[in-house]
């Protein structure tokens, strides 16, 4: 069906046969790419780092076959460029049911590749989740339009059952697409070639030093990485090279090492600017952040007129500040924030764009499971109890939640796992405390016995403190392997969440520029364990996430976060049911108290408000007061049912009041109606103390959440008579209106933070209500 020039004779089918790659390497294994084999992960780095400059579109190599022991430097040398481009619309999407049992719908896409360097060549390239189930062919275009340029990394060429030679690509994040612009780039990387110095044989200090500067110029930091360290073995002492081989593992993303070679180079000369200037900067990226503004400020003062200088000392401090616990959440709130996804993406001119804090928690052995966390003092609600950049994080299309998510459990699909665990597997091969963080994460396998937060996972204070980690962690990593494509799914699996991009918060909504959902795992945020009446929450801010006490917490108590907003507002079966994905059977104080119900009064409940809810819109359109009539009841009858239940003594532990508001939680919509009735029906009393109802039952089961914000916000403005109760002189009337805001103030601060000053919390309340009027 196709012309089949592409393949080199000899490629070796070990990828095939065995799932190793054409060096005999399991290419599931980190150690394949770092650690024991430097010099190859060097080489391999730079390919895929040529890759994604267009530079080498597609590799493959003609000399090694499934005999190949191992790889080395020279063989991956021999890699060749192939230009591919999507020459043909996408083939239909092939629906692969997973073997039976699983329940899985695998969707594969298949193109058709074409080489730009030979004409007539082309190859199937068929891509595994890489696309919702039951994509159409528009979807697919849109997807994948012709002419699009990728690249693939580590390719598995395979046989079809057709017979047909192709490649497969069972994580998405192996393709890489290539800007329209690529073009051409690749055969610069063969004419580059002739001009390159021979730089292992080169003995020209100058020469090298020369040519890593060009290199590094033209964006090849590794090419110029390379330099510097043949330069560094002739003189070891040369400054200058340690220290622009520091700005070349800057660019990299490789901070750890970036720091240990500014460092020395400041040893060798302390009055280089531009060496302190990178101690700081590699300092700040590894949250040792008092020492960076201390060498922020020393550059400052060398260098008064230099800009960079400047913004290095600005930022400086207030990451120090932030370092204290110290966030300006209204400006945060309020000012246009460059979101970061995650720390240590290259990224050689900018400073993170908010410390790491760990406030008054720390990890114990949990009673619930295995690992917890809890409070070392008593904190009230929308105290701040940690900030925390992601450890990885999978950026999501956006708008396009069905790309990424399983609507059956609400989670991460395969794909998005595997484009995550990917992440982390890469995250944990530059830097050896992102890796120990990694592995620290809970992977299933025991989820028992206490773990004090190693000290890693703490902002550190010093250098001295940075120095001894940074020696602990490199031990461990040489004596342990790192996480493999395997620990880092499970990690995926039992750890990841969504952090939405403020779509769901329209207070956040600033922040959420490209408006998607990314997929994180979090070092510390990660080990809180769920609750279906948590007394935490967790708000995402320009990329990072804020842990705040929902309730008032008394210290030594655990702290609970929910893994499923939604599944908090259902009946205790299909609560459990929702949690399920994540691997356990919940026994939260709420789950335990509901457990004492007899059977079935919640679910009957939650019947009821279907019904209610599946009214024919005739009657809603005749009037609110007659559906309000009949909501009413209906809501009383629920009332009593639980009222009674309760009374037979399925009241177990918590108070009555308290277990009668979580029990009405899952007919929280039924009062979401009968406000709308009310309203409709112009009955104000009704309203009022409906929206009262609602604003208990969402206390007692979520405060902090969204709707606590907006449903507090509506009653401010009605008790208030309109809009113009939102303003602060509000706060002086008297009676139910002030009782309102005062209400709707502590909603916003207990979500955004305590420490807010009035007037920014109503701010943010305005915000809300302006959104739910625009909706
Ligand atoms: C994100 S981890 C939480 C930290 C974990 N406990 C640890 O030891 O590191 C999620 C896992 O913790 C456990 N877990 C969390 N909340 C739980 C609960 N309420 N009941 C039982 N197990 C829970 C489950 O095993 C779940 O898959």
């Amino acid at each position: 069906m196709f012309p089949f020039g592409l393949f080199p004779p000899g490629l070796g089918l070990g990828p095939l046969l065995g799932g190793l790659d054409p060096f005999g390497r399991d290419p599931f294994n980190p150690q394949t790419l770092v650690g024991r084999q430097r010099v190859a992960r060097r080489e391999y780095e730079a390919l895929e780092r040529d890759m994604q400059r267009g530079k080498a579109l597609f590799t493959t190599t003609t000399r090694a076959g499934p005999g190949s022991a191992s790889g080395s430097a020279a063989q991956l040398r021999n890699l060749r460029p192939l230009v591919m481009r999507l020459p043909l619309r996408p083939f239909t999407p092939l629906h692969v049911p997973a073997p039976p049992g699983l329940g899985l719908l695998i969707t594969g896409v298949m193109l058709v590749l074409e080489s730009e360097e030979e004409e007539d060549t082309a190859c199937p390239l068929v891509v595994y989740n890489a696309c919702p189930p039951k994509a159409g062919l528009r979807e697919l275009d849109r997807l994948y339009p012709v002419g699009t340029r990728l690249a693939v990394k580590e390719p598995h060429f395979t046989i079809f059952a057709d017979g047909t030679q192709g490649i497969r690509v069972d994580n998405p994040s192996d393709i890489i697409f290539l800007p329209a612009d690529a073009a051409g780039a690749a055969s610069g990387a063969g004419e580059r070639e002739g001009s390159e110095l021979d730089v292992a044989a080169c003995a020209d200090p100058q020469a090298l030093r020369q040519r890593g500067n060009q290199l590094f110029k033209e964006g090849d930091w590794e090419g110029a990485l390379h330099c510097y360290e043949r330069c560094l073995e002739l003189e070891p002492e040369d400054a200058t090279a340690h220290n622009n081989r520091a700005a070349a593992l800057i660019e990299l993303g490789h901070w750890e090492q970036a720091y240990l070679a500014a460092g020395r180079a400041l040893q060798l000369e302390p009055s280089n600017s531009k060496a302190r200037y990178r101690v700081a900067r590699t300092l700040l990226q590894l949250r040792c952040y008092m020492p960076a503004l201390e060498h922020a400020k020393a550059v400052r003062q060398q260098l008064p007129k230099d800009e960079s200088a400047k913004e290095l000392l600005r930022a400086a401090e207030a990451l120090a500040a932030q370092a204290q616990g110290q966030y300006d959440m209204a400006a945060l709130l309020g000012a246009k924030q460059a979101k970061q996804t995650a720390r240590g993406k290259p990224d050689g001119s900018k400073a993170p764009a908010l410390a790491d804090w760990v406030g008054p928690i720390e990890v114990f052995a949990s009673p619930t499971a295995g690992r917890g966390l809890r409070t070392t003092k008593a904190v009230k609600a929308g105290e701040l109890l940690l900030v925390e950049q992601a450890l990885a994080a999978a950026q999501m299309p956006a708008n396009r939640m069905d790309l990424h998510l399983d609507f059956g459990s609400m989670r991460m699909n395969k794909g998005s796992q595997q484009q995550l665990a990917g992440e982390l597997v890469l995250v944990a091969a530059s830097s050896a405390l992102d890796r120990q963080r990694v592995v620290s994460l809970y992977c299933g396998e025991d989820a028992t016995g206490a773990q004090a937060v190693p000290a890693e996972l703490q902002p550190l204070q010093s250098e001295a403190e940075l120095g001894a980690a940074l020696d602990a962690a490199q031990a461990d990593a040489a004596q342990n392997a790192g996480p493999n494509m395997q620990r880092a799914l499970a990690v995926v699996r039992w750890n990841a969440w969504g952090s939405s991009g403020g779509e769901q918060d329209p207070a956040l909504s600033r922040h959420g520029e490209r408006g998607g959902e990314d997929s994180t795992v979090w070092a510390l945020a990660c080990a809180a364990n769920h609750s279906c009446s948590p007394n935490a929450h967790i708000v995402f801010v320009a990329g990072a996430v804020f842990l705040r006490a929902s309730r008032a917490i008394p210290a030594g108590d655990e702290v609970f976060v929910t893994y499923n907003e939604d599944a908090l507002l259902l009946p205790l079966r299909k609560r459990r049911e929702r949690l399920r994905g994540w691997g356990f059977h919940c026994r939260c104080a709420r789950c335990l108290a509901e457990e004492g119900l007899p059977g079935g009064v919640e679910e009957g409940m939650e019947k009821a408000y279907r019904r209610l809810c599946a009214l024919p819109p005739r009657q809603a359109a005749v009037g609110g007061r007659e559906l309000l009539r009949e909501v009413q009841a209906q809501l009383s009858a629920n009332e009593a049912a639980l009222g009674s239940a309760l009374s037979a003594g399925g009241e177990a532990g918590p108070g009555r009041q308290q277990a009668m508001e979580w029990g009405l939680a899952c007919v929280l919509g039924a009062y979401r109606l009968a406000i709308a009735c009310a309203q409709v029906a112009e009955d104000k009393q009704t309203t009022l103390e409906l929206q009262r109802t609602c604003l208990r039952i969402i206390t007692a089961v979520r405060p902090g959440c969204v709707e606590h914000v907006t449903v507090a916000a509506i009653h401010a403005c009605d008790a208030g008579g309109g809009m113009h109760a939102m303003k602060p002189g509000a706060l002086k009337r008297s009676g139910p209106a002030k009782q309102a805001l005062t209400l709707a103030l502590g909603a916003s601060k207990t979500r955004y933070g305590r420490e807010l000053s009035e007037a920014a919390a109503l701010s943010l309340l305005n915000r809300q209500l302006q959104h739910g009027m625009r909706g």
